[in-house]
């Protein structure tokens, strides 16, 4: 583990009614970690996420996410992180550089740093023919791109990111990958959903949730050999198929 953890998750478990949607799980996640959160439509990973970033509060069990505790100190742990997910991140009907500044207001930065950090971003992205075109008018690729930097304006420890990649084509997918990887060597923890098993792959460790539990947590090189398979495809069939 590279300088600590800095998500810790203790018997998190959230009931909706009779039906337990995340069941009395349990893990913890180093900085500077890029740690994959699979599993089947429906396994409970969004519920756990919303937990995580203090958005839904757990029904038992406990979670610190960048040192607060995300049931007393929910707002700090919202300031700590960033978010950003396939069905809510960027608005269509405003450019690119509104974006940048209506988000930095909701993170609380000041005028002058998100004239600069929007400046710094269009640079970086090499966006200067698009900052004042819709973001409606892109390609997905950019937009999640720029809803990737969007997430970062605040300059967070943890980016949570829930299925980022959904709907591009592989070479566009990589190279969101290559931001990913870019951000983790500069220390930020990166906590990511995807269907995309190759994107697995990627990942420092992968957790695989069936029906509410972590039913496999390791490398991916470990959870191949554990299963005697050769790719994270056939790990993630052998205990999504087994068990359901
Ligand atoms: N507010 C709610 N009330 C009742 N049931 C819910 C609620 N939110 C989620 N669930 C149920 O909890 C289970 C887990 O849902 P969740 O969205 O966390 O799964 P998921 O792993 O994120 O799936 P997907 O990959 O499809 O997003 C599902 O059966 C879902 O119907």
């Amino acid at each position: 583990m590279k300088n600590g953890n800095i998500i810790h998750v203790k018997n998190l478990t959230k009931t909706f009614g009779d039906f337990t949607a995340v069941d009395n799980i349990s893990f913890q996640v180093g900085k500077g970690e890029v740690f994959g959160f699979l599993g089947a439509n429906g396994a409970g990973k969004t519920t756990a996420m919303k937990m995580l970033i203090g958005i839904s509060k757990p029904s038992s069990g406990e979670a610190q996410v960048a040192g607060f505790d995300v049931k007393s100190q929910a707002e700090k742990v919202k300031r700590s992180i960033g978010y950003m997910s396939q069905r809510f991140s960027l608005y269509n009907d405003l450019t690119i550089r509104e974006n940048i500044t209506f988000f930095g207001g909701i993170y609380g930065l000041k005028k002058s740093d998100i004239k600069t950090k929007s400046q710094n971003l269009i640079d970086e992205l090499d966006l200067h023919d698009e900052a004042d075109k819709l973001v409606g008018s892109l390609p997905l690729g950019w937009k999640q791109k720029v809803a990737f930097s969007v997430s970062l304006l605040h300059d967070p420890q943890i980016i949570f990111l829930d299925e980022p990649t959904g709907g591009v084509d592989p070479i566009t997918r990589r190279k969101f990958w290559e931001m990913i990887y870019r951000e983790a060597h500069k220390g930020k923890t990166i906590f990511v959903t995807t269907h995309y098993m190759d994107e697995a792959e990627y990942c420092d460790r992968v957790s695989i949730m069936v029906a509410g539990k972590i039913e496999a947590l390791d490398t991916p090189k470990n959870l191949k050999e554990k299963y005697k398979v050769e790719s994270m495809n056939q790990v993630f069939l052998k205990l999504a198929r087994n068990i359901e």
